[in-house]
């Protein structure tokens, strides 16, 4: 039997690159390779080497080909999705000058002050490039490398996000597009072109920066014979422009842009994420108005602690992370990373409320809740943002999509479930960033639209929907009164 047509999407995240292989025709997984990736840094510096993330993407493409049983010639087009806003510098060479700044590093949270102050605040920045800058932005971080490492900074020949950096490296093309440019902080969404004032105001050459593509589906080039050699790929095949993770998510999850929030996902990583495609341009400072993988729209909103600040209690307390109760009196805000929504880069973990029969599975089910409702919170400051009332019986009744890893714990399930109170889709795909960025490697293969393909694809696939049960207030109520208690010193409030 001929083999089918095979592309391979790369979802290259804060903690590992997963490549997932993917036939075509029916948007069947044959298979995933994994790799993980090393973090390192301290008091709120986050920092990987891009050349790990290379050579993970090697690892997981070898161990998915193995895993498919497929002969490498099947294989017809390669996209990158990768994690949003990271700082790359490279050599005239292409050689990372240094470490990237991650996304959840903090230590850019005064540039990003400054920057919003220099511009003459919040609604000028939500003008030009739909966001404001927070310490996560990629502009607060090359303001942090000029002032911090400004022999990097002089020396840097390109400056790349990181899913822009592995696309080089695969088609030899310096390349992006619109949804992971609008995390730069240097790209305007409203003309959808680099925006010239804010090079300026960042001491930035335009031609340190890869040409954006029209979407993250554009043949940007092909595999060139050096990363055919290095993956184990076919030399030639379609290498994509790609996108940021979570524009990918948005395509893998089949989402045009839409009416704004219609079909709100959740997005259980080290981040916490919570987005809609829309056709209409957000403009709310309360938001981050980021561009999708097409061109067309995904406000957003995302916090620092997640899967990862929970697993950490976890392992703390030596547990188990299934080993969880809900959390009683206790309340824990696990905000171990600082926090970005509400933008407190500078705050630490929180416990309170202890009693004589807290357990460590309660301490534990608080730290679910605390993350948990950080993240739904945001969901909701995302609706209003969008001029939509969260409590509204016909918004909270819309079901939340949730991917990411964590949407493979019961814990993570049940506990979203019961402080949303909304029905739940686990879609069929648990790789929902690797699935957006093979249907972006298809269309710039063969042609065609990659939501409507990832459409086509879930037709097959749909998920499993998961009922509502009546929203816990109390423990949403004892949560965000600890939270806004807490916050008010460090908001100035
Ligand atoms: N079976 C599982 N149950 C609960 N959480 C899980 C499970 N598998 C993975 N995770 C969580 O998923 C996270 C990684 O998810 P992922 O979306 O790949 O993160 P990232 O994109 O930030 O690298 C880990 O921090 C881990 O806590
Ligand atoms: O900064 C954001 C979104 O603005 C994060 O969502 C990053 O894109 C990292 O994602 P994960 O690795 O946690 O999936």
């Amino acid at each position: 039997m001929p083999s089918p047509a095979v592309v391979v999407g790369v979802d290259s995240s804060t903690q590992s690159t997963k490549a997932a292989f993917i036939d075509a025709a029916t948007g069947e997984q044959l298979a995933v390779g994994r790799s993980p990736h090393v973090v390192t840094g301290e008091a709120g510096a986050r920092e990987s080497d891009p050349e790990i993330w290379w050579r993970a993407l090697g690892e997981a493409v070898a161990a998915g080909l193995s895993a498919s049983g497929l002969p490498a010639r099947a294989v017809t087009g390669i996209a990158v999705a990768g994690q949003q806003h990271g700082l790359v510098v490279l050599d005239g060479t292409g050689r990372p000058l240094r470490t990237a700044l991650l996304w959840n590093d903090t230590r850019s949270a005064p540039q990003a002050a400054a920057l919003t102050e220099a511009l003459g605040g919040p609604g000028a920045w939500t003008a030009r490039t739909g966001s404001v800058p927070v310490a996560a932005i990629t502009a607060s971080k090359w303001q942090w490398l000029r002032e911090k490492d400004p022999a990097s900074a002089a020396a840097a020949a390109a400056v790349r996000l990181p899913h822009d950096f592995l696309t080089e490296r695969l088609a030899g093309v310096a390349a992006t597009d619109p949804g992971d440019a609008s995390g730069s902080g240097w790209y305007s969404t409203a003309t959808g072109a680099y925006d010239p004032v804010l090079l300026d105001l960042l001491g930035l050459d335009a031609a340190l920066l890869p040409a954006v593509a029209p979407t993250g589906a554009t043949r940007i080039g092909s595999l060139t014979a050096a990363a055919a050699s290095a993956l184990g790929l076919p030399p030639g095949i379609a290498v994509a422009a790609g996108t940021g993770d979570n524009m990918s998510a948005a395509v893998g999850l089949g989402l045009g842009g839409a009416g704004l929030l219609d079909h709100p996902a959740l997005s259980l990583g080290t981040s916490g994420t919570v987005f809609a495609a829309s056709r209409t341009r957000p403009g709310s400072t309360a938001l981050s108005g980021f561009a999708a993988a097409d061109g067309t729209y995904l406000p957003l909103a995302c916090t620092l602690n997640c899967t990862l600040a929970v697993d950490k209690v976890a392992s703390l307390l030596g547990l188990d992370r299934e080993d969880a109760t809900p959390g009683g009196e206790a309340v824990l805000l696990p905000y171990l990373d600082g926090e970005r929504t509400p933008d407190l880069p500078t705050a630490s973990g929180l416990l309170t409320g202890l009693r004589h029969d807290t357990t460590p599975h309660r301490l534990l089910g608080a730290a679910y809740e605390g993350a948990a409702v950080t993240v739904l919170r945001a969901l909701d400051e995302l609706s209003r943002a969008c001029g939509l009332d969260p409590d509204a019986p016909e918004i909270a009744a819309r079901p939340l999509r949730l991917i990411g890893g964590g949407a493979r714990g019961r814990m993570w399930v049940e506990t979203v479930r019961r402080l949303s109170g909304r029905p739940l889709v686990l879609p069929g795909s648990e790789e929902l960033v690797a699935l957006g960025a093979a249907a972006l490697a298809a269309s710039a293969a063969g042609g065609g639209d990659p939501v409507a393909l990832s459409a086509s694809w879930a037709e097959r696939a749909p998920g499993r929907h998961i009922d509502p049960v009546e929203r816990d207030t109390e423990t949403w109520q004892r949560v965000t009164s600890v939270l806004d208690r807490a916050s008010r010193p460090l908001l100035g409030g």
